[in-house]
């Protein structure tokens, strides 16, 4: 029976999964970076900067030796930026119990690779078998999850047997687990809906309706799919939980970074200007880059996509790049399956 676990990056979702795990009755021990932040943790039982009127559950631990939050643990979840994905497993990777189950929360790509986190779980933690890794995915806001809200998620592995051990987790009178076996789905839905979240963002921002916002989803979803399965998702995925339902989540959201970052970007604030007031990791900025990498290098059409690679990195101004994709090429709506799902017409 496992009793301990340990939880790996103490921002608003590790620091809210954290809680989640504490109230269930494990002790929590909570990787911080910061030695300020692990006392206040400790000591008042909050997390200010990333969870705000929360009070914390006296069952987590946090510390900044890395090396002691995961010894003897046969349960981590690692909850960092993807940014700091790589380093993290480095660091922990000699502290690890050979027979731990490991499952991440993180929603984003390896920007030098295009690797997704388990795909760098497989790489850096070479030694472990791929089915002792699990995502967690799924519409999930820290904010609504530390206040008990009731909220779903996805445990998905290749294993069904650490699915169900992340399940049995995470399964809260507040908190529903289901499992899935498609592990590239889960991480394409949970990454590239926030690609979408700083669309509909900026769509809001410069002051368009629920009409532009429904498209931008909408058509952001089949562009979400098309690169999905050519990178071997199953279709099926998208209409779940991790895709649909994370896209509804985090592009109809304040509580989302992206979002609130793209309505910024609307209104004329520069990038940097946005990131620097966000002081919270807005992961659709670097996933807008790997997507377009990957979407250019195996010409897979990502307009949407594209046009926000536009927008963050080559100066576009956020109209112009609403005005190119209403003036696109025309074409059916459902352009590459028309043939498949009989969608063609008869003479
Ligand atoms: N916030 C949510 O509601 C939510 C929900 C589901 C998934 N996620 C995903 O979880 C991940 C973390 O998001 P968040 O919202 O908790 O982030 P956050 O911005 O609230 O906090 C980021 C945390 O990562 C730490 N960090 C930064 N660089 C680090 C490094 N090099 N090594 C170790 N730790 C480092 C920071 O100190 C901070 O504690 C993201 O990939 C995000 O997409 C977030
Ligand atoms: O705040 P965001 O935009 O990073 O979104 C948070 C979660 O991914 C929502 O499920």
């Amino acid at each position: 029976m496992v009793q301990q676990v340990a939880v790996i990056g103490a921002g608003s979702f590790g620091t809210a999964l954290a809680n989640v795990l504490a109230e269930k009755g494990y002790r929590v021990d909570l990787f911080a970076r910061r030695q300020d932040q692990a006392d206040e943790i400790n000591e008042h039982h909050t997390n200010k900067q990333y969870l705000p009127d929360v009070a914390l559950h006296e069952g987590i631990h946090a510390s900044v030796d890395i090396g002691q939050v995961v010894e003897g643990k046969k349960r981590v979840v690692i909850v960092t930026p993807s940014s700091a994905f790589r380093e993290t497993l480095k660091a922990m990777r000699p502290h690890l119990e050979q027979d731990a189950l490991l499952a991440h929360a993180t929603k984003g790509f390896d920007i030098d690779t295009g690797q997704r986190m388990t795909q760098l779980m497989e790489e850096v933690l070479a030694d472990f078998d791929p089915g002792q890794f699990a995502v967690i995915s799924g519409p999930s806001h820290a904010e609504e999850v530390s206040l008990r809200i009731p909220t779903t998620v996805v445990a998905a592995s290749r294993s069904q047997r650490t699915a169900e051990a992340f399940q049995d987790l995470l399964m809260a009178p507040y908190l529903r687990a289901y499992t899935s076996p498609d592990v590239i789905g889960t991480e394409i839905g949970g990454s590239l809906k926030n690609i979408i979240a700083l669309g509909a963002g900026i769509s809001d921002g410069l002051g368009f309706g629920d009409n532009t916002k429904a498209a931008l989803m909408t058509r952001g979803l089949s562009e979400i799919v098309r690169i999905g399965v050519s990178l071997g998702a199953s279709q099926m995925t998208f209409s779940g939980l991790t895709g649909l339902g994370d896209l509804i989540a985090t592009c109809t959201s304040l509580h989302s970074r992206n979002y609130r970052a793209g309505y910024a970007l609307g209104e004329g604030k520069s990038l940097s200007e946005v990131l620097a007031q966000m002081g919270m990791v807005v992961e659709g900025v670097r996933a807008t880059k790997a997507a377009y990498k990957i979407a250019r290098d195996q010409s897979i059409e990502m307009p949407i996509t594209f046009a926000l690679y536009g927008v963050l990195f080559e100066g576009k101004s956020p109209k112009t790049a609403v005005e190119e994709l209403m003036g696109r090429r025309r074409i059916h709506e459902m352009e590459e399956v028309a043939e498949a799902v009989s969608l063609r017409w008869e003479s």
